[in-house]
């Protein structure tokens, strides 16, 4: 063995012992039932990271709505009753989501500290950006280059001819939402955003170089989360820095149709004066930040979609009703806010998908020792540099709110009127937070309302273009808990899709039918590729 390894050897059971005989954290008066667990350092980490719901649930059951867990050395204080959400999601002055975030962010993406006294007020203003860029006229912006984005990637692998195309679900619909979702933020570069024939031949190949590299490094998060530096996980390293390249400012500023959010940041971190490999790596967050999330839950809408019939039957009712009334079948369909608003099957859906696969976790730390007050009253003492967590899959899951919770109902979130639902109760109370897969407060995810639309208008374009149906042997699916706490989980295999161009009658023919006033002609007209 070499002296390296029984080095580290030492050191690892220097460590071990050091921590089994250091004093015990003992619950004060006023805290909340502390589960340490009886491992030193790791607590209660591997009952939790087995199946956080499940942990959380029992752990509920046994100490009630507030308490606090012993996770990989630092204390978790988790809150389960969503009336209390309120409390602690507030940016308040002693419970700060910022610290949290950026540290997590720059171990994992290698930017710099934004906490540091030399970023801090920069940072705010870059911060700032994402309101001012994803929401509000952006969004409308975004929506547009969206829509073109997600039609010219459709457009450029329609199969031709009428046979049955089979792929992997997550592989169809990862491919789709990866290309448009990243040429929408980042652009392209000059010549490779050209279309049908005159695409170079090399743009495919780069993007699916890009998509490789991303989903390399995604695939690891879970371990870089869990605190392993990125050096001893090579291959995600790499991708990492292959992806940091493509995004050196020199580079960018080649790109067209760049948007308004990577320009405005790309302004603002040359202003802060970082290196050029640093604000690269922002970049790459944010690449992360608009798709780690977003691929698994187009997934699951198209997958629950297609897994229920009368989902399918009423999803493709409302689209086809919207899309026969966008104007010229010559020209790229176009799709206004009210069209996209009143898609509310869809919507519906795509809920219902987030509900049953988001497990993310709300983190604040406490900036001193403090005291919260719960909505019963309850109060819990907590001291300077513990978490505060709090859970929402365990909302989403909850029997009382959602009646058969694991079950996908397509219209849950849709009332009699067939308008979008928001009134659920918990112990007959209206409840405010019933569905968080964006999280809350001053952390809820900027990108939220551009994510539903994308994912609208992705579904709305496969149902008009394409007859699709899962492949027959295909048990239920799971989702992949060893991503709990990171967003979104994705499904642990993917499942078999058959896709083909739909029919359609031709705009001559349609037109032939209307003027002899027979046949049942709903207006379909032939779209142009
Ligand atoms: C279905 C898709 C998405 C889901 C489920 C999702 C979910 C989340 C969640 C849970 C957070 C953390 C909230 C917290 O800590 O309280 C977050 C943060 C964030 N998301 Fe999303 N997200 C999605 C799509 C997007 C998209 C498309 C973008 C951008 C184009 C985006 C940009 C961001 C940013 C910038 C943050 C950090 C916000 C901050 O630091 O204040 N997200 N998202």
């Amino acid at each position: 063995m070499s002296a390296f390894l029984i080095g580290i050897l030492t050191i690892l059971l220097s460590l071990f012992l050091f921590c089994l005989f250091l004093e015990p954290r003992k619950r004060r008066p006023g805290e909340p039932p502390l589960e340490a667990g009886w491992i030193p350092f790791l607590g209660v980490a591997l009952d939790y990271g087995r199946n956080p719901l499940a942990f959380l649930r029992e752990t509920q059951k046994k100490c009630g709505d507030v308490f606090t867990c012993k996770i990989a050395g630092k204390y978790f204080t988790f809150i389960t009753d969503p009336f209390s959400f309120p409390a602690v999601v507030r940016q308040g002055k002693n419970l700060d989501f910022m610290k949290f975030a950026i540290g997590f962010s720059q171990r994992v993406f290698g930017h710099a500290d934004f906490t540091a006294p030399a970023y801090t007020s920069s940072y705010r203003e870059v911060h700032s950006l994402f309101r001012q860029t994803l929401q509000g006229p952006s969004l409308t912006q975004l929506t547009e280059s969206i829509l073109g984005n997600l039609q010219a990637v459709l457009r450029q692998n329609l199969p031709k001819g009428e046979d049955w195309e089979e792929e992997g679900l997550q592989d169809f619909s990862y491919r789709i939402m990866f290309e448009a979702g990243f040429l929408t933020l980042f652009g392209q570069e000059v010549g490779m955003l050209e279309k049908g024939d005159n695409r170079p031949a090399h743009a495919d190949l780069c993007m699916h170089q890009v998509a490789n590299d991303f989903l390399v490094f995604d695939r690891a998060f879970p371990k870089l989360a869990a605190g392993l530096p990125i050096h001893l996980c090579v291959r995600a390293w790499l991708a990492r820095e292959a992806l940091a390249e493509k995004f050196h400012h020199v580079r960018l500023q080649r790109h067209q149709s760049i948007s308004a959010l990577i320009k405005r940041r790309m302004d603002a971190f040359d202003r802060m004066r970082l290196d050029e490999r640093g604000k690269a790596r922002t970049h790459v967050c944010m690449l992360w930040a608009s798709q780690a999330n977003t691929l698994p839950t187009a997934f699951w809408s198209l997958y629950y979609m297609l897994s229920s019939p009368e989902a399918l039957r009423e999803a493709r009712a409302e689209v086809d009703l919207v899309l026969e009334q966008s104007g010229d079948p010559e020209q790229p369909i176009s799709i206004s806010k009210e069209q996209l608003d009143s898609m509310v099957i869809l919507g519906s859906i795509i809920e219902e998908a987030l509900r049953l696969s988001s497990a993310s976790i709300m983190i604040r730390v406490a900036n001193e020792d403090s005291t919260i007050t719960l909505d019963s009253g309850q109060t819990a003492a907590i001291r300077k540099g513990d978490y505060i967590a709090l859970y929402p899959q365990l909302i989403h899951m909850d029997p009382e709110i959602y009646p058969n919770p694991t079950e996908f109902q397509f219209d849950r979130f849709l009332d009699n009127e067939r308008q979008r639902k928001s009134l659920f109760y918990k112990n007959g109370r209206r409840l405010k937070n019933f569905l968080v897969p964006f999280g809350s407060g001053a952390s809820e995810c900027p990108g939220r309302f551009f994510a539903v639309c994308e994912i609208k208008i992705f579904l709305a374009l496969v149902l008009w273009h394409y007859d699709l149906e899962l492949g027959h042997s295909n048990a239920p699916l799971t989702t992949d808990c060893t991503r709990a706490g990171l967003g979104i989980l994705p499904p642990t295999q993917d499942v078999l899709l058959r896709y083909r161009v739909k029919p359609r009658a031709s705009t001559s023919d349609t037109c032939k039918e209307e003027q002899q006033g027979e046949g049942d002609s709903n207006g379909t007209v032939e779209m142009t590729e």
